[in-house]
């Protein structure tokens, strides 16, 4: 072995040696081409013959600047190709590779060694592959197959022939440490190794101990729609970061990074992952919430609740007397079965008809809805419903210019002039001095005062243009209440009740969320649905908080596009989707693909032992093999004992200098109050909006922001008997718990919740915390 690894630190050395002039000939290159920039901006110039004498003379000069033009845009993108590649190289020289595979092809009698790392290196003289990409067809060897008879997928068709060895390496600041042979997939030491380094703030890349499981849904290129149901910590969001990175590679000439959308649950999640993108070497594909996106749609003219909101009011108003029938309405109004029903009535629209409003100007009608309903009634009907509503836009803009010629005669135009300040007057005098200097016969007073009539109306009359092309004419809030009012919800229990409540939101231009697709869906029914084509693959995460309403509106939003899903159930967190419901209809999206995940890589076995103990099926989660404590629950005697113990714990992590450290909490009104008491003993941060950034140290958050990050330690801040009393309460306490990757302290007042009280007690500890001397 020692033979072996002194020839391999000699190809490391060369491979660095390699590199190392490869950079030095970029970095000459590059001086080149920033030479070459620089003396191009300045003899631009000298270069551009300027004549605009004639109009072939002007057409010549338009012409030279334009070439000029791109030749200098020729060498900023060479500068920037050849940056990239100085980037990759930097990388290289870090850590040049990870594994190696010998593979023996059928027919051929060589045997070929093929190192992997994060992006190729060619040795172009030699036609030799130094490095291969991780994501060249080949690699799929190393983490799928055992040395044995092996297949995979070419682009020119499927490649048999022996994988002979399987080695791994570690490098450190371009040193070659160590190397392992393994037989197996990729071996559990060097995963437990990288899992040990502990959590971090910014995402990692999960390239040289891919998984077998993973790299199946990752090098997925057939499917329309690929599904992953996968329990917590099982790299759900690892797979769909590096997935992004290797459509990116394969699909290189015809997809870049703006092409590709990722959906996740909030801001704070945004920014936990958006290094993985730039860490593989590829741009970062936009990033958006269902949430924001809502908002920009409906934002301007509603007050829209968002999910948050919404879930804080689930979680914490259960003394609200309209709780039971806002519960119910979450979820009916996000079920397949509303939007069924929402389908059939758009359907009949056409015969139907639609509310319209008056068009008011001053207060006064200008065009009433009488007189949009007779237009719009006349129309043929089998011309469809939303060029209909273009065709009675474009007849509102006409009438509009009308009024508004005829607006300037009207007295509130006069008694307005009078009040333009001297500033504008002085603008408008210059204006007409320009526009009419060579005229010999000219009123000036009265001229300005014909200009100042037709500024002020035009003026008055911009907002009515403005209202008419974003088609606020049709009264949406009582279209969407004349849907809750038709019989076809008659089988929904006191549905009257959620009709009622629901306009009365309406009325206040309120938008609960639950309405917020079904609302949008109807809006764009009559309006047009504005599809974006340019998105060629969408990324959902944390799927499970997903509606099929939702899902089902996404994917018409983005007709050209395929479909990278993940989720877990067991972490949903929204009351307004059944669990399982928005996963249960992806199944039936054409050309989609399913796959699970039950290795959960995130925790250390002990506290996913505990943890899988939440759900009503423990045994579908397999705990990876790593070691470490088991959970502490620690049980206080009354309410200062149990702070005083929250405090003594993050006393503690911050003695032993680790580094992430949330203490979470249900609701963020709970994160507040905990916020406020810790707050005086330690340097602790508090994020209760998902546009907040989270940097090192202890941080109180609720669960719902917690979703989808990591902690080293993680403190369940309060989870005693009435804190988690409801099944999907059950999932949150769950979802918490995931967040640890080492420990996992949870505090109760007196006795734990049921769920705890369930698991079995081996799997934990029990402490308990009396009244603390007064301090
Ligand atoms: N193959 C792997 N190699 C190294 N680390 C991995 C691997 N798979 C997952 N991990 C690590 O496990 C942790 C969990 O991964 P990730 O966040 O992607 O899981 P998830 O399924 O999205 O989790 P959750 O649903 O609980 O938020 C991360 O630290 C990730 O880096």
């Amino acid at each position: 072995m020692q033979e072996q690894l002194d020839w391999e630190r000699q190809r490391a050395a060369y491979i660095h040696a390699f590199i190392r002039t490869k950079q030095a000939l970029l970095k000459s290159k590059v001086e080149g081409v920033h030479a070459d920039e620089r003396e191009l901006k300045e003899t631009f110039w000298n270069d551009v013959t300027v004549n605009f004498s004639t109009a072939d003379d002007t057409a010549e000069t338009i012409s030279s600047i334009k070439q000029q033009a791109e030749l200098l845009n020729e060498r900023e993108r060479s500068a920037a190709l050849i940056k990239k590649q100085m980037k990759t190289l930097r990388r290289l020289a870090e850590s040049p590779y990870f594994g190696r595979i010998d593979v023996k092809e059928d027919g051929q009698s060589e045997i070929e060694a093929v190192y992997i790392g994060i992006a190729s290196l060619m040795d172009e003289q030699e036609f030799d592959f130094l490095i291969y990409d991780w994501r060249a067809p080949i690699c799929s060897l190393y983490y799928d197959s055992e040395p044995g008879q092996v297949s995979y997928t070419a682009p020119a068709g499927e490649v048999h022939g022996e994988l002979l060895q399987k080695r791994q390496y570690l490098f450190h600041r371009g040193e070659l440490e160590a190397m392992f042979d393994t037989t197996i997939a990729i071996g559990d030491d060097r995963l437990r190794a990288a899992l040990a380094a502990g959590a971090s703030t910014q995402m990692k890349t999960i390239i040289s101990t891919i998984q077998k499981e993973q790299n199946e849904a990752i090098r997925d290129e057939k499917s329309a729609a690929l599904i992953v149901q996968g329990v917590a910590g099982s790299g759900k969001t690892s797979v769909a970061m590096q997935r992004a990175a290797y459509l990116l590679y394969r699909q290189r000439k015809h997809l870049d990074a703006s092409q590709l959308i990722l959906f996740s649950p909030n801001r704070l999640f945004s920014s936990y992952v958006s290094t993985v993108l730039p860490e593989l070497g590829e741009e970062n594909m936009t990033q958006k919430t269902f949430g924001s996106y809502v908002y920009e749609r409906l934002g301007k003219v509603y007050d829209v609740e968002d999910g948050f909101s919404q879930l804080e009011y689930a979680l914490g108003a259960q003394h609200d007397k309209a709780y039971a029938m806002r519960m119910m309405s979450m979820r009916y109004k996000a079920s397949a079965r509303y939007k069924q029903r929402m389908d059939d009535y758009i359907a009949l629209l056409h015969v139907s008809g639609l509310p319209f409003c008056d068009l008011l100007f001053r207060k006064e009608v200008l065009i009433s809805k009488e007189e949009m309903k007779h237009f719009f009634d006349q129309l043929n009907k089998k011309i469809p419903l939303t060029n209909r509503v273009h065709l009675l836009a474009e007849w509102l803009l006409k009438l509009i210019i009308q009024k508004e010629k005829r607006e300037h005669l009207n007295d509130w135009v006069e008694a307005e002039r009078e009040l333009l300040d001297e500033e504008t007057l002085f603008y408008m005098h210059r204006e007409l001095q320009k526009q009419y200097s060579n005229e010999d016969v000219f009123n000036e007073n009265e001229a300005v005062d014909h200009v100042a009539a037709r500024h002020l109306v035009k003026k008055a009359f911009q907002p009515l243009r403005n209202w008419v092309k974003s088609f606020q004419f049709i009264h949406m809030p009582l279209l969407y209440s004349h849907f809750l009012r038709s019989d076809v919800h008659r089988d929904i229990t006191d549905f009257a009740m959620i009709a009622d409540w629901t306009e009365s939101e309406l009325a206040e231009k309120r938008i609960p969320f639950e309405d917020t697709t079904p609302f949008l869906y109807l809006q764009d029914a009559v309006q047009g649905f504005r599809v974006d084509r340019t998105v060629k693959h969408v990324f959902i995460d944390e799927a499970q908080d997903y509606a099929s309403f939702q899902f089902a509106y996404l994917r018409m939003m983005y007709p050209k596009a395929n479909f990278t899903i993940v989720g877990d159930s067991s972490q949903a967190l929204f009351p307004h989707v059944e669990v399982g419901e928005g996963f249960q209809a992806l199944s039936s999206w054409a050309g989609s693909k399913q796959l699970s995940f039950h290795k959960s890589y995130r925790a250390t076995k002990p506290l996913m032992s505990f943890a899988r103990e939440l759900l009503p099926h423990p045994e579908v989660i397999e705990p990876f093999e790593r070691v470490g404590e088991t959970p502490l629950l620690i049980v206080a005697s009354n309410s200062d004992a149990h702070m005083k113990a929250v405090r003594t714990q993050i006393e503690a992590f911050s003695t032993q200098g680790i580094k992430t450290v949330a203490v979470v909490t249900k609701t963020v009104a709970e994160a507040v109050r905990a916020h406020a008491q810790l707050s005086e003993w330690h340097d602790i941060q508090l994020v209760a909006r998902d546009d907040q950034t989270y940097q090192n140290g202890a941080v109180v958050l609720p669960v719902y922001l917690a979703k989808g990050l990591e902690f080293d330690a993680v403190l369940v801040f309060d989870a005693s008997k009435e804190m988690y009393v409801s099944e999907y309460e059950r999932y949150h306490l769950y979802t918490a718990c995931t967040r640890a990757m080492n420990q996992l302290f949870i505090f109760a007042t007196v006795a734990p919740c049921h769920w705890i009280a369930k698991v079995p007690s081996h799997l934990y500890r029990r402490k308990e915390a009396t009244t603390p001397p007064l301090d």
